[in-house]
């Protein structure tokens, strides 16, 4: 019988999800024992610098991954948004289980709607992306850099003094918060992270038994949108300090993508959308690419 070692970061949202994982996993194998192993990346260790100034958000995957390569772990949980477009040739994404909500969420001291926020409000978030589209809908908004994990930067809504602070509503949701003062951002208008809301499974390439067991609980349909959206990714050869995101979504038989790029400073921001049959995903996230680099992608970034 074999033990499976799940590598995560230590904070209270990655554990959480690893136990999502961990619940899937034993529903359809509970002959296996699974033992989370917790990692502290650098990305945790230093939180008075924003992300870009450290190397992106890839610094939270990297030394997870390389406790896959070293074989201190059996799998690793990420979010895939936080996941580089390229990885470890030895490492496959064995799964990407059913995203859970895209959208971005705006959690609002006293509340009210975006509109409705009063004039040169004050907002927490490191994000380019997040701030570039906030601005786009109200440039008379302020922001703050914030960061640290889920907690902390909801309760910089106090000991900072903001109006509001934007996050992730999957994270919010696995980690239980439930709160009357969200203000949900609608895909269309703010255009999520690639991979954003959805969990992908990582193990060696060579691990076949642990590859086979993945499959159940793989979500096809997920699994061929954020493939998409990160061939895009791959495309603008996007990290985090450029402001950029890409959402796609099953319609009838078709896969819609859309992606939107911004100049940093927000002054331009470009979107599109391409469709096409639903199987063939990374011809879809590739026709992306190559259309927003036509239309001036890489000359904003
Ligand atoms: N960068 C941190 C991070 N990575 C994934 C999520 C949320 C969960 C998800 O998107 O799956 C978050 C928090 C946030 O941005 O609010």
């Amino acid at each position: 019988m074999r033990r499976i070692r799940i590598g995560s970061r230590a904070s209270e949202l990655a554990l959480v999800q690893a136990e999502i994982i961990i619940e899937m996993l034993r529903k359809s194998y509970p002959q296996y024992e699974y033992e989370i192993i917790k990692i502290k990346t650098i990305g945790d260790k230093i939180l008075d610098k924003t992300l870009s100034k450290i190397g992106g958000k890839g610094l939270f995957v990297k030394e997870i991954q390389t406790a896959l390569l070293n074989n201190d772990i059996d799998l690793a949980v990420h979010s895939m948004k936080d996941m580089p477009a390229e990885s470890p040739e030895e490492l496959i994404l064995g799964a990407i289980t059913k995203r859970e909500d895209p959208r971005d969420v705006l959690i609002i001291k006293d509340k009210c709607s975006l509109e409705k926020l009063p004039k040169a409000a004050t907002i927490g978030t490191s994000s380019l992306r997040r701030k570039v589209q906030l601005l786009s809908l109200r440039e008379d908004l302020q922001m703050k850099d914030i960061r640290g994990n889920v907690g902390t930067r909801l309760s910089k809504i106090d000991t900072e003094g903001l109006d509001a602070v934007i996050l992730a509503a999957a994270g919010l949701k696995r980690l239980g918060y439930k709160n009357d003062n969200f203000y949900y951002l609608d895909t269309e208008v703010f255009t999520p992270a690639v991979g954003q809301g959805a969990l992908g499974c990582e193990i060696r390439k060579s691990d076949e038994e642990l590859y086979k067991m993945l499959q159940e609980i793989n979500h096809k349909e997920t699994y061929n949108c954020v493939m998409a959206e990160r061939m895009f990714l791959k495309l603008l050869e996007g990290g985090c300090h450029i402001p950029i995101g890409a959402y796609g979504k099953k319609v009838g038989d078709d896969l819609s993508i859309t992606a939107m790029v911004a100049s940093p400073d927000g002054e331009s921001i470009l979107r599109h959308t391409e469709k096409g049959n639903f199987e063939e995903y990374l011809d879809i996230g590739t026709r992306l690419g190559e259309e927003m680099i036509r239309l001036g992608a890489k000359e904003l970034l």
